[in-house]
C-alpha cells in the first residue's frame, strides 16, 4: 500500500536520508530506531510532505505522493497524521476545540474563523477523547494536562483526520515511563482495532521491540535494519547505533551518549596504568 524508493533527502552537502527503500504491504505497527541525527524525523517529515523529497519517490495505493501540490497535498497530510514529540497543542485552549482543529481541512475559513463546529464533530470529538481515557477533561485547558494526557490529545485529533496512517515522531521522548507506556498502549489499540498503519519514530530499542511488529533501523541516513522485533538481535542493535562491545539490550541512542561518556574514562584509565 506504502512503497519508497530511493527517497533521498539533501541539506546542502549532508544526506539526511540516503537512498530509503521500503515497502508496507499492509497496516502493521512499524518502528523506526536509530540514534540521533540518523535521519528518522526527516524521514517521516517527507512522508507526510512537511519536508520535500531531493529525489525518489513515495506512492501510496498507486498514487505519486511525491509531487502533489495544494490541495492534494493537504489532503495526503490529512490522510498520514502526524504527531509530534511537544505535542503540539494550542495550550490555552481547551482539550475539545484542540481535538476539533484536526477537522480544519475539512472547513471553511468563515467556519474555522469564528470556531463554528458542526454537533456531530463535537459528539465525535468526545467520542474519541473517550475511547483514549480522557474524556473527562475536555472542558480543560490543553496545557493543564500533564504531557501523557496531553499526548494523547495530539492522538485524539489526529484521529479527528480518520487517516489511513499516523506518523508519530518520537511520541514519548518527553514523557516518563508510566506515561509513555499508556501513549504506546493507544497507539498499538488504533492499530489493532481501526487497521490503521502506525509508523513512530522511537527511541528506546526496548519499546519498538514490545510494541511494533516491525523495526527499521537508520543510521546515517541509509536503512541498514528491517525486519522483525525477533530478528533484530543484539549485535543488530549494535550495528545500528554504531555501538561497541559495551552495548547493553537495555541501551537507547540517548543512553549510548551515556555509554560513550562513561567508555572514555576507562580509555583514560587504561592509558594511565600503561
Ligand atoms: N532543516 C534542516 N536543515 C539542515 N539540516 C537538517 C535539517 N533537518 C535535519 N537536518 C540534518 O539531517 C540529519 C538527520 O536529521 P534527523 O532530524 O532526521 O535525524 P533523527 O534521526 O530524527 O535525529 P533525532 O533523533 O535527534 O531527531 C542530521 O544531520 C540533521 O542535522
Amino acid at each position: 500500500m506504502l512503497t519508497l524508493t530511493s527517497l533521498t533527502k539533501s541539506f546542502g552537502q549532508n544526506v539526511a536520508v540516503d537512498r530509503a527503500t521500503l515497502n508496507f504491504d499492509r497496516p502493521a505497527m512499524i518502528g523506526i530506531i536509530g540514534r540521533s541525527g540518523a535521519g528518522k524525523s526527516t524521514l517521516l517529515r517527507m512522508l507526510n510532505r512537511l519536508a520535500d523529497v531531493t529525489s525518489g519517490t513515495i506512492t501510496f495505493e498507486g498514487h505519486d505522493i511525491t509531487k502533489l501540490s495544494g490541495k492534494a497535498k493537504r489532503h495526503w497530510q490529512s490522510q498520514c497524521a502526524m504527531i509530534f514529540q511537544q505535542f503540539n497543542l494550542v495550550p490555552r485552549m481547551d482539550v475539545v476545540s484542540n481535538v476539533l482543529h484536526g477537522t480544519l481541512n475539512r472547513r471553511s475559513t468563515l467556519a474555522t474563523l469564528f470556531n463554528l463546529y458542526p454537533t456531530a464533530d463535537i459528539h465525535r470529538a468526545i467520542d474519541i477523547l473517550d475511547r483514549l481515557g480522557i474524556a473527562d477533561h475536555a472542558p480543560k485547558r490543553a496545557e493543564a494536562l500533564s504531557g501523557g494526557q496531553q499526548q494523547r490529545v495530539a492522538i485524539a485529533r489526529a484521529l479527528m483526520q480518520e487517516p489511513k496512517i499516523i506518523l508519530a515522531d518520537e511520541p514519548i521522548a518527553s514523557l516518563d515511563p508510566m506515561n509513555a507506556q499508556v501513549v504506546m498502549q493507544s497507539l498499538r489499540r488504533i492499530h489493532e482495532e481501526d487497521g490503521r498503519m502506525v509508523i513512530a519514530n522511537l527511541h528506546t530499542l526496548d519499546t519498538a521491540r514490545r510494541y511494533c511488529d516491525r523495526v527499521i533501523g537508520m543510521r546515517d541516513g541509509k536503512v541498514v535494519f528491517d525486519g522483525t522485533p525477533e530478528q533484530l538481535t543484539t549485535g543488530m542493535a549494535r550495528e545500528i547505533y554504531g555501538a561497541g562491545e559495551e552495548f547493553s539490550e537495555a541501551a537507547t541512542s540517548t543512553e549510548i551518549e551515556t555509554l560513550e561518556q562513561t567508555a572514555a574514562p576507562q580509555r583514560h584509565e587504561v592509558k594511565a596504568a600503561v
